[in-house]
């Protein structure tokens, strides 16, 4: 097969961040997202509805001419988020989602969440009105190891969160491990993944052998072989409670290439590329349409876009951007170190 049309795909985890690091980056995922699940995790986050309201409209305005694009916003959830606010966002449609963050799990977590009986309140009020939360599901203890914080989630936090609120729908963002997919695959209902490109392709290998690779970096890290062939089953199954969050997360040059470089890849210029690769060699690029543009908007309540874009495998390698340059300062782009045949055509 050397070309195939989906729906226009959306991306159900992205870090747009704000001001000049904005304006470089979100045309990259207008290029070929139609609709797009936005962190709140800013410096200071986007913790209530007004928040959540004025940098909708800072992303709108950012939108390059001629590219449309709608970023469905979240509210990141603090011990002392107010459920009749969250409620109201939701009601009036502002909002999809509310994030949940372990406080000092990943980038800008430090206003997360301690203690989780102290957001319970506002928990309710989620699983009462059908609003979704979404989960970065890693524990913060300095005693479970970094590999394992994302299983050690499931078991003493999420599964405990579920038991408590059953009627509560969960995402859990970025799962990176075969416990987080089986996780999923047995929960009977309002239980759902995202999964990124990166995990897809990278392992832990890639950051550590040879050299720490700082653009490899990011949370929660990439584990051993066996995880990220979990990861690329579960994707290429068609299984609805699989789709596609880039977890795409901005950072310039500076901020990774330094003596405590931070965590997010950037992966919003050749997700389709990399994404259509992963499939061809599954043999499953007829369920590249169900993980990218199907089963993300049926769990978030939407319907498909109705547009389409077509990919074209080329003859030769695809060329990308190493680096993104923006107003804030460079921003390397995803390597997944093997040439990309793939492309997305253009109107
Ligand atoms: N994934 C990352 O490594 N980083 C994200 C935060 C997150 O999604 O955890 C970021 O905001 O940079
Ligand atoms: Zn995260
Ligand atoms: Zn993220």
């Amino acid at each position: 097969m050397n070309s195939l049309t989906i729906r226009r795909p959306d991306d159900w985890h992205l870090h747009l961040r704000d001001g000049a690091m904005m304006e470089g980056v979100i045309g990259d995922s207008a290029r070929h997202f139609a609709r797009a699940i936005i962190m709140p995790n800013l410096v200071p986050p986007v913790v209530t509805a007004l928040d959540a309201e004025a940098y909708r409209n800072r992303i709108r305005e950012a939108v390059p001419a001629g590219m449309s694009f709608t970023p469905l916003m979240t509210l990141y959830l603090t011990e002392t988020t107010e459920p009749a606010d969250v409620a109201s966002a939701f009601s009036e449609g502002l909002i999809k989602a509310v994030k949940l963050y372990p406080a000092g799990a990943t980038t800008n977590s430090a206003s997360g969440v301690r203690n989780i009986d102290n957001a319970m309140p506002v928990l309710e009020k989620m699983a009462e009105i059908g609003l979704n939360l979404c989960v970065h599901g890693e524990v913060t203890d300095k005693d479970v190891d970094i590999f394992d914080r994302e299983a050690v989630f499931i078991e003493t936090v999420l599964d405990k969160i579920r038991w408590r609120l059953p009627e509560l729908k969960i995402t859990m963002e970025h799962v990176t491990t075969r416990d987080g997919v089986d996780y999923i695959k047995g929960a009977r209902k309002n239980l759902a993944g995202s999964l990124t490109t990166h995990h897809l392709i990278i392992n832990r290998n890639d950051i550590l052998v040879g050299g720490i690779r700082p653009h490899y970096y990011c949370l929660p890290v990439a584990k051993r072989e066996e995880h990220r062939k979990a990861l690329v089953a579960a994707a290429t199954s068609g299984d609805k409670r699989f789709f596609l969050g880039t977890d795409s997360a901005p950072h310039v040059d500076p901020a990774k290439e330094c003596g405590c470089g931070c965590a997010g890849i950037y992966t919003a210029p050749n997700t389709m590329s990399c994404l259509a690769h992963v499939f061809e060699n599954e043999d499953a690029l007829d369920k590249l349409e169900a993980f990218a543009s199907l089963n993300g908007p049926a769990w978030y309540g939407l319907k498909p876009n109705e547009e389409t874009i077509t990919l074209v495998k080329r003859d030769e390698p695809v060329e990308y951007p190493e680096k993104r340059e923006t107003g804030a300062g460079p921003v390397t782009v995803f390597d997944p170190k093997f040439p990309l045949y793939w492309d997305v055509e253009t109107a």
